[in-house]
């Protein structure tokens, strides 16, 4: 592949993220969420292999709503009035990002939980 076409492939693909940060704003809370939390990874000093696990799951997450956002338009495009097919299309898209981030939760828990008992006190290092 050409150097222009590098180029373009990634500025199509920003264009996308762009898009559905502006439009979706679910994305937009997942992005906040994600700052605080590699601020937090940051301030309780987190092992590395936390920190990938944790940089791995914000991906899934995001990954996965940009996902639904490009499942939602093509639904849009194809299917602009009510359908069954569409209804399952987006639901189960939606699905989809609903899982990523319950287990985003969960392995925040599991992260989190220690440092932060030990930081308020609750717990023995
Ligand atoms: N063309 C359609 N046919 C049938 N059901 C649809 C259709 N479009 C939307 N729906 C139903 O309405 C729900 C909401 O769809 P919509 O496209 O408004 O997404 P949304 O709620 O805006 O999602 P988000 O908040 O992620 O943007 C879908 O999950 C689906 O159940």
């Amino acid at each position: 592949m050409s150097r222009k076409s590098w180029i373009s492939t990634f500025g199509h693909a920003f264009e996308g993220i762009w898009y559905s940060m502006k439009t979706q704003r679910n994305l937009r809370v997942h992005l906040i969420m994600a700052v605080l939390v590699i601020g937090a990874a940051a301030f309780f000093h987190i092992s590395w292999g936390e920190w990938l696990v944790l940089l791995l799951t914000i991906s899934v997450v995001i990954a996965a709503e940009l996902m639904n956002t490009a499942v939602e338009s093509a639904m849009d495009l194809i299917s602009p009035n009510p359908h069954p097919l569409a209804k399952i299309a987006k639901d189960t898209a939606a699905g989809a990002v609903l899982v990523t981030a319950i287990f985003a939760v969960l392995i925040g828990i599991i992260i989190f939980y220690k440092p932060v008992f030990i930081w308020f006190g609750w717990m023995n290092s």
